[in-house]
Formats: structure tokens, C-alpha cells, sequence
């Protein structure tokens, strides 16, 4: 049997979804690389496998297009979610998914299912539990340097790490620039998602994002998460905001407990069955 997979995005974010209950394939990395690749495979800035079904639970598997797993995945989350309802696993409005960063709750805002909030978790500062090497501490405006040139640094998780980098002009290809030093430095022994930050009122900030075992992304909701919480917590924003990425925008609330709610779009693409020369090499990929 031909492997089917199916694209969304979410606000330019695109995830293959790889359904095991529907089709058979041991993932290997070398696969995922070869599935996500966008010249030699269908292309993507992601794999989601799932739904992996356990007792009352609805599991999804996030990998990066490097092959390496991620605890979360914001956009990825909200896709799975559409594609948990148009292929007809849930009717209620209202569930818990499961991810390596523990659980996450969804809620339809509308009846396509298209326009989604997700409760993330909740956002933790302090270094060991990013992680950021060095003593326990919260990991606030800190210098570090990145390709020997020091920049003004604060450290989150939601379930997966983050460096955002508080600038007054952003771009591109200052991403890119400082996210490929930033993704592997010393400082982060499970590398890092990076986002730089530029705060335009108390409820608008804009980022660009270069995310760990991805590269640049048009956008994040993880990274918009954590942009959005560094933000709050240096007193530079409400804690609602809309977070405005190149590919679109998030609507991230920040709770008094430090929980996340993140609501944005998602898009159908289509479905892609494999041909059977490319089905056949990636089972031969161990
Ligand atoms: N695109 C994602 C984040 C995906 C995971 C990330 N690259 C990591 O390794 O942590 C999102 O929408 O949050």
C-alpha cells in the first residue's frame, strides 16, 4: 500500500501529517528527512504522527524535518487538531491531546474546525528546566553570545526551549544569522528554538523565528508563545497580545498561573499519496 499523507499549515507553518492508524511504515530519521525534504520529498517544515491511540487518549508524535523529536509543536497542535476532526476521530468541541510536553487542550471556535484555541501549558523561566547550562536561575536578560557577538537574552520553555532576543528592527535574515549560532551554543544542551522580538505596543509584538531542526519558519506557536511570555514578563506587554509573524497572526493570552492560551487559523493543503518507487525507498530506509 502507497503511503497517504496529508498538509495543512498553520499560518505558513507546514506540517505532513502521517497517520500510523492508516498507513504502514516504520519512521526512521532518514525518512522523515526524505518526506520533509522539499526537493527530493513532499516538503515540509514538519511531520506530525498521529493519532497513536491509547486508552481515552489521543497521542501525536511531533518531528522536526531533521528528523529529531520535539516535546511541542503550537502550530502543529492546532493542525492535528483539524485533522483529528475532518477525519472523523472526535465530535466533541472541546478535548486533550497528548505530547511529549504533556497535555494539551483544544477547542474549535468555529465549525470547520479551522480556527482554533489551544490551552499550551504553562511557561517556566528557570534555567534547568529549559534547559540553560549554569546555575539554577531564571534566565532573564542575559548576555550571550552568538558568533561572538553578545546579545541581550531571555530563556523559556512551554514544553520545548526558546531564546528570545529583544531588538528594535528585525528581519529574515538577521534570523537566520544568529539562529544558526544560537540553535547549537554550548549554552543549550537540547539546542534551542530563537526568536527575535520587537515590541510595538503593549498589545502588538512582531517576530522572526528560527526554529531548532527547521531553520527559518514563517511561523511558530510555540515561538509565539514564548516571544509573547518573555515579553510580558518584562513588563513590555498586556498579558494578551497579538503575536504578528511573517506568515500570519496569533492570538497568545498569557494567565495569571503562567498558562498559555494561543488561538490562530489553519489551512487544508490537500492529500499526497507517495508513488510506489518513492513508498518502496523509504521503507528501505532503516
Ligand atoms: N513549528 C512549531 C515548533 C516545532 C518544534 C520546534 N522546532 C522544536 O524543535 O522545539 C510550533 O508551531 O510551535
Amino acid at each position: 500500500m502507497n503511503i497517504t499523507l496529508e498538509k495543512y499549515h498553520g499560518l505558513g507553518n507546514d506540517y505532513l501529517i502521517f497517520d500510523p492508524n492508516k498507513n504502514e511504515l516504520e519512521l526512521t530519521e532518514e525518512s522523515v528527512r526524505l518526506i520533509c525534504n522539499r526537493n527530493f520529498g513532499v516538503g515540509s517544515d514538519g511531520l506530525l504522527v498521529g493519532p497513536i491511540l491509547g486508552q481515552d487518549k489521543l497521542e501525536l508524535k511531533i518531528l522536526n524535518p531533521d528528523g529529531s523529536e520535539a516535546e511541542l509543536s503550537g502550530n502543529g497542535v492546532r493542525i492535528f487538531g483539524k485533522y483529528l476532526k475532518d477525519a472523523g476521530y472526535v465530535q466533541k468541541n472541546r478535548f486533550i491531546v497528548n505530547t511529549l510536553s504533556g497535555q494539551q487542550t483544544i477547542q474549535y471556535l468555529n465549525e470547520t474546525g479551522t480556527r482554533i484555541k489551544v490551552s499550551m501549558g504553562k511557561l517556566s523561566f528557570y534555567s534547568d528546566e529549559i534547559p540553560v547550562t549554569g546555575p539554577r536561575r531564571e534566565v532573564l536578560n542575559e548576555t550571550m553570545m552568538f558568533g561572538s557577538i553578545p546579545y541581550r537574552v531571555t530563556c523559556v520553555t512551554i514544553g520545548n526551549p526558546h531564546c528570545v532576543i529583544w531588538l528594535n528592527d528585525i528581519s529574515k535574515e538577521l534570523a537566520c544569522r544568529i539562529g544558526k549560532h544560537s540553535e547549537t551554543a554550548d549554552y543549550f544542551p537540547e539546542k534551542i528554538n530563537t526568536e527575535l522580538l520587537k515590541v510595538v505596543d503593549r498589545t502588538n509584538i512582531e517576530i522572526e523565528i528560527y526554529e531548532r531542526g527547521a531553520g527559518y519558519t514563517l511561523a511558530s506557536g510555540t515561538s509565539g508563545c514564548a516571544a509573547a511570555g518573555a515579553a510580558y514578563r518584562m513588563g513590555l506587554t498586556d498579558p494578551k497580545m497579538y503575536v504578528h509573524m511573517p506568515g500570519g497572526v496569533l492570538e497568545v493570552e498569557i494567565e495569571p498561573d503562567g498558562g498559555v492560551l494561543m488561538t490562530g487559523e489553519v489551512g487544508y493543503v490537500g492529500r499526497f499519496t507517495l508513488s510506489h518507487e518513492m513508498t518502496e525507498e523509504l521503507r528501505a530506509l532503516r
